[in-house]
């Protein structure tokens, strides 16, 4: 049993040399997008691959670094696929994908809700689904901006990707005693962490958590902190990544 991510982009919202922090998970039978930003079509496309090449994608929360591209996804699929992909997303979240962010450019006759577009799969947090025998996920809500709803993924049990959060030492904690060999944690390297853990907390963190974790949703300047993160690489865009070993 392997799972793999590959990761379209590794850059914070406003990074200009790296694309949105969005991944492809992927197993023998499925293959799906770890949220679909503003830059992932093009990030796909240069990477050789199109969007019928995958089955779905899975939202962790509603910031255009994580869902500028589903308008294009949804439309591609629509028009030049055919056939509707899946989408995991939060039940809290289905609603305001729509209203909020997609119903201005894709409502017309025939296209009204969320469900016109992606065969959705609501997911409640803190319950494992099992996507395929090879892949389960399980939601797990963690503060990122103030009221709103944000996610981050847990898979297999073993690999713990934040997402967008906040520092949570005691969340990182738990989650190793329970046997989270792997952590994929977004990062900020400049500036007071309002809204993201900072590479000054999460330099804090002791050994036997740092050697778990690999930092993503990092800005421009990291070639300034090549070196500088302690026990914590830098997740490589493109690389593809065994998760679960
Ligand atoms: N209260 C907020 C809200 C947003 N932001 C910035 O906007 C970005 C949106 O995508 P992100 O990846 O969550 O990172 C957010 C902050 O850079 C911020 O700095 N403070
Ligand atoms: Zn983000
Ligand atoms: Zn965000």
């Amino acid at each position: 049993m392997t799972v793999k991510l590959q990761m379209l982009g590794t850059g914070s919202a406003f990074a200009k040399r790296y694309a949105n922090n969005n991944g492809i998970i992927s197993t023998s039978n499925t293959k799906l997008f770890i949220d679909c930003g503003i830059t992932a079509p093009l990030a796909l496309h240069q990477l050789g691959l199109t969007f019928d090449q995958l089955d779905g994608v899975i939202i962790t929360h509603l910031h255009g670094d994580h869902v500028g591209g589903l308008e294009e996804y949804g439309f591609q699929m629509m028009f030049r696929y055919k056939r509707k992909p899946k989408l995991y997303i939060a039940t809290t979240l289905v609603e305001p994908l729509w209203e909020n962010t997609l119903k201005g450019g894709m409502s017309q006759p025939g296209l009204e809700c969320l469900e016109d577009v992606f065969d959705v799969h609501p997911l409640e947090p803190d319950t494992n689904y099992a996507i395929d025998d090879e892949l389960s996920i399980r939601l797990i809500q963690t503060p990122h901006i103030p009221d709103k709803s944000s996610y981050s993924l847990l898979v297999n049990e073993t690999f713990f990707y934040s997402a967008d959060m906040r520092f949570q030492p005691q969340l990182l904690e738990q989650l190793v005693q329970q046997g989270v060999t792997s952590i994929w944690h977004d990062c900020q390297l400049v500036g007071a962490g309002e809204v993201h853990a900072t590479i000054t907390e999460l330099l804090s963190l002791p050994p036997s958590i740092q050697s778990r974790v690999s930092l993503m949703h990092y800005g421009d300047e990291r070639s300034e902190w090549e070196g500088r993160t302690g026990l914590m690489p830098f997740i490589e865009p493109h690389h593809v990544y065994t998760i679960d070993s």
